[in-house]
């Protein structure tokens, strides 16, 4: 039982008392004051009514109490209530402000004055609208009043200016407040400052769209703009230029100077560029040492060619970084919207098939995209798929080059080349699909067969008593970064029975400096089965000396490209002599390629190049065709 049930208990029972005493009190006075029972009979009934007053005096003084006591109660929780509420709101980390039913400030709390830096005072009777930043229309307060007339309420981000003039966003909602009769008594707005969220995003999105290297934009973003530069320029009937950039060699430079310096020259190679175009250029880094640039409003080939020429010049001058200057070289592939391509994706992979034109071309160039690339492109795809075959059906065959010696004219070796006998197409040239095997690995399954088959080849011509010194096979890069290289030319030696020494394996110079320490490993276990070791085309590559002082290699090849302008062009004729002396120097013989003439021998002759192999002395023939009684005479 409660305390309100007892102290009700008591009460009903002192009534009930009181009632009793009465009752007995007063019928005994009137049985003894009167013998008439009709007198009595009346004052019992007067005394009946005074009693019922009495009661309803009591009852009425009974209320009035209780009334008051709830009321005092009411009034206590009240107090409280506000209390705690004014604590919560001095509190709370949100910003609060509350405005009278006219606009008017009459209540903001702690942490308003925090975010805004205004105080109390400053704000109290003015109007919200002192916070306005400028960056909303009239519509958005207008759909801001329509939803607290409609719903009663409003939330959603706003920015709002701080006492010192800064531009802020908030995430806001403001509630009317509404007396008993319904009408607005308070409107309370209670907000926080969400600039920090902002920022973040804000980071986010960057990082989502820009590479962290250079801050240019990345692929991403890219692909964005040139959708939308598409889209405006189809619109306007004007023309865009997609331009891709690929820095030449940057993975030796990577390779050999190390990653940091690779980023720095990156980054430097990203300020170049974005000093050589105008603000509506669209600059990119698409991954690697690849670059793209979108200009718009540029639809003639001629244009884009001048933009790509000067990236290639923009280049030219060295980069200096940490105290060296490094030089470098770009391609570009061009291709022009709506002319090549009328997506984004496809101008993007027409300028892709450009620059591969331009880096087989010779690199340090750009090219234009045409629809045969995109042919020759088809053709490739078919190229891999028909060569799988080819080495099942083996349409492969080997033909073999010869070496002489110059000074005595004399055949003394062979080089191994290997020929696609295609069903329909006749002999296909290596330099078709030698590239293709290299990009599809198939170029691996195509050496082994090679250096295999030329074995075999050498060891029936020393049974037949071929004088011969060796036969050279290509290996290429792919195979030659691999370990079981090694383990291949073992097991080919061991089958064939060939004297390790006849076999000279020719890596090109741009294998071995692609990652010059793997080759030197692999080119030390190699020399230690026997076999000889020749770097072809050399003087195309980057070597650095130092490095090749170290390598265990017993030739260099000089590359056609040199020898084809001897004897009459300068440069070529300066560095021939400069490659045979360092050759020399380092105690390796030199093989010169490409001698189609008999000056070209001659001025090698003279210049003490060692041996050499071209269409002068003979083009590459099937086994049973090699002359070997064939000495032209140089002088
Ligand atoms: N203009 C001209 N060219 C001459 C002359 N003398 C020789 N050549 C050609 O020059 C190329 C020399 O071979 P390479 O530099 O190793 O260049 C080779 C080599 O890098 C690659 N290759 C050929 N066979 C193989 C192979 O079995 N494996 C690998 N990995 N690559 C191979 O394909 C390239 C091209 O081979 P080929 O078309 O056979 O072309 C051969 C040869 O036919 C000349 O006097 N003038």
């Amino acid at each position: 039982m409660t305390v309100y049930h007892r102290s009700a208990m008591r009460g009903a029972l002192l009534y009930l008392v009181l009632s009793v005493v009465w009752l007995q009190l007063v019928g005994y006075l009137l049985s003894s004051f009167f013998d008439q029972s009709a007198d009595q009979l009346r004052w019992q009934l007067i005394n009946g009514y005074a009693w019922v007053l009495v009661s309803a005096g009591l009852v009425f003084l009974a209320g009035v109490r209780i009334s008051r006591l709830f009321g005092k109660g009411e009034h206590r929780a009240d107090g409280e209530r506000l209390r705690q509420a004014a604590a919560v709101f001095d509190c709370t980390r949100e910003g609060v402000l509350v405005t009278d039913p006219n606009g008017l400030i009459v209540h903001v709390n702690r942490a308003f004055m925090t975010i805004t830096g205004y105080a109390r005072d400053e704000v109290l009777g003015r109007r919200p609208n002192l916070f306005k930043s400028g960056r909303h229309g009239a519509d958005f307060y207008q759909e801001m009043f329509a939803s607290l007339g409609s719903r009663g309420e409003w939330s959603g981000e706003i920015w709002n200016r701080r006492k010192s003039g800064e531009i802020y966003p908030q995430w806001q909602t403001i509630r009317v407040v509404r007396d008993d009769n319904g009408q607005v008594s308070h409107y309370v707005a209670v907000f926080s400052d969400i600039s920090a969220i902002k920022d973040s995003e804000h980071e986010l999105a960057y990082l989502a769209h820009h590479d962290p290297l250079t801050g240019l934009p990345n692929r991403l973003l890219f692909s964005d703009r040139a959708e939308q530069a598409l889209a405006s320029s189809q619109l306007h009937k004007r023309g865009c230029a997609l331009l891709l950039v690929d820095l030449d060699h940057f993975k030796n430079i990577n390779d050999s100077l190390g990653h940091h310096v690779g980023d720095q020259l990156l980054k430097s190679v990203a300020e170049r560029f974005r000093g050589l175009f105008a603000p509506g250029v669209t600059l990119a880094r698409l991954g690697g040492d690849e670059f793209a640039v979108l200009v718009e409003n540029c639809s003639q080939p001629a244009q884009a060619a001048v933009l790509a020429q000067r990236i290639i010049d923009a280049l030219k001058e060295p980069l200096r970084l940490e105290n060296q200057l490094l030089f470098i070289n770009a391609s570009v592939g061009i291709s022009l919207f709506p002319g090549d391509a009328l997506s984004a994706g496809q101008l993007l992979r027409n300028a892709d098939s450009a620059l591969f034109k331009a880096k087989s071309a010779g690199r340090d160039g750009y090219a234009l995209y045409t629809e045969e690339l995109t042919a020759h492109a088809q053709q490739r795809v078919e190229i891999a798929f028909e060569l799988r075959r080819a080495l099942q059906q083996q349409e492969l065959r080997v033909h073999y080059q010869p070496v002489h010696d110059l000074a005595t004219s004399r055949l003394i070796g062979v080089e191994a080349l290997v020929r696609w006998e295609h069903p329909e197409r006749g002999l296909v040239s290596p330099a078709e699909f030698i590239p293709i095997a290299e990009r599809t690995g198939l170029i691996a399954q195509i050496d082994a067969w090679v250096m295999e088959q030329a074995c075999r080849q050498m060891r029936q011509w020393q049974e037949a008593g071929v004088a011969l010194s060796f036969v050279a096979v290509n290996v290429s890069s792919r195979l030659f970064a691999r370990r079981e290289l090694y383990e291949q030319v073992a097991r080919v030696l061991h089958v064939s029975g060939l004297d390790p020494a006849c076999l000279e394996l020719e890596v090109t110079e741009s294998a071995v400096m692609d990652d010059p320490e793997v080759a030197l490993e692999q080119m030390h276990r190699l020399r230690e089965l026997g076999v000889r070791l020749a770097i072809d085309d050399f003087g195309t590559g980057y070597s650095s000396l130092l490095r090749l002082k170290r390598l265990p290699v017993q030739k260099l090849k000089i590359d056609q490209g040199f020898v084809a302008g001897l004897p009459w062009d300068e440069d070529d004729a300066a560095i021939v002599q400069v490659i045979i002396a360092l050759a020399r120097s380092m105690g390796m013989q030199v093989q010169a390629e490409g001698i189609e003439q008999r000056e070209q021998a001659a001025f090698l002759l003279e210049h003490a190049c060692g041996m050499g192999q071209g269409y002068w002395f003979g083009r590459p023939v099937a086994a049973h065709q090699l002359d070997w009684d064939r000495a032209p005479a140089i002088n």
